[in-house]
């Protein structure tokens, strides 16, 4: 059985940095024996939106997917990474790079849903204004742990897009993610959790963590790998001071078509009553 590892870290502003905690996970879970590696979101830089775009647009962010490729081709592993893609007008998307064992991109998902949200209590985020919003959910890429759907943070409060990425043929889904601590505390694992069991599909959520250097930004962390019965199989230590570091589990697929023939929910829709999503 394949084993994937999720990984969870400390981005800062520093790309160099950032690139070489990300090479040192890959040498590592390779050297654990997993056949794929998840980033998290923003894995490539963690700054204030006002040094955004001079990042984005920086030659460092620009080299930095193809750099993380080399090394996953190196180490012969999948890797699924988080990182600002450069767009127009000083914004840019938020995009989840799916690259093979041969370093090759096989796909990129920009983030749908954008997070713009002002929660009583201080918490006030606009995403659009450094962020694009993608416009395509693009279909389940086939790989040796089964068949991936891409997703990023955010969007696990959104089961629409999950459904869609399952009735595709989705076995794995990936939610790489920066959540906030308060937002986190209350929904992160439940969020995970409920998507694992809706769309029994395994679920990989790689995880920034702590207080990212120069900025103001805390990231909630709990990286985690739930299974499709909705199990937390693997999840990353919570103790200080963060490492980067990741988790591993077997992603058995006997097990997912076992529990999907068991409780066939694909059968079961009454699209005849309500709408299908
Ligand atoms: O902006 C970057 O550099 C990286 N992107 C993020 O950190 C994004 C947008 S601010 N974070 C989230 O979507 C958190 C969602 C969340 O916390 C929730 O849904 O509760």
């Amino acid at each position: 059985m394949p084993l994937a590892a999720v990984a969870q870290l400390t981005s800062s502003a520093s790309i160099a940095a950032n690139l070489s905690a990300a090479q040192s996970l890959l040498k590592r879970a390779a050297s654990a024996g997993a056949r794929a590696v998840f980033l998290p979101e923003a894995c490539d830089f963690i700054a204030p939106a006002a040094d955004v775009p001079a990042l984005a647009a920086s030659a460092e962010a620009r080299s930095f997917v193809a750099e993380v490729a080399k090394a996953a081709k190196e180490h012969g592993v999948w890797v699924s990474m988080g990182v600002h893609e450069m767009g127009e007008e000083k914004r840019c998307w938020n995009t989840n790079v799916l690259v093979d064992a041969q370093g090759e991109v096989r796909e990129r998902y920009r983030k749908l849903h954008l997070f713009d949200v002002d929660i009583a209590g201080g918490l006030k985020i606009l995403e659009s204004g450094t962020t694009i919003p993608g416009k395509q959910l693009p279909a389940a890429v086939p790989s040796p742990l089964g068949q991936i759907g891409l997703q990023t943070c955010y969007d696990v409060r959104f089961p629409e897009a999950a459904l869609a990425l399952r009735r595709q043929g989705a076995e794995i889904l990936t939610y790489p993610s920066a959540f906030t601590v308060r937002t986190g505390a209350a929904h992160w694992e439940l969020l995970l959790r409920a998507r694992a069991v809706d769309t029994q599909c395994w679920v990989l959520a790689a995880a920034q963590v702590g207080a990212h250097p120069g900025s103001k930004r805390v990231s909630y962390g709990h990286a985690m790998i739930v299974d499709p019965w909705g199990s937390v199989v693997a999840q990353c230590p919570d103790t200080q001071p963060y490492e980067p570091t990741f988790c591993v589990a077997d992603i058995d697929l006997t097990h997912l078509s076992k529990l999907r023939a068991e409780m066939p929910l694909w059968e079961q829709r009454r699209t005849d009553v309500y709408a299908e999503l």
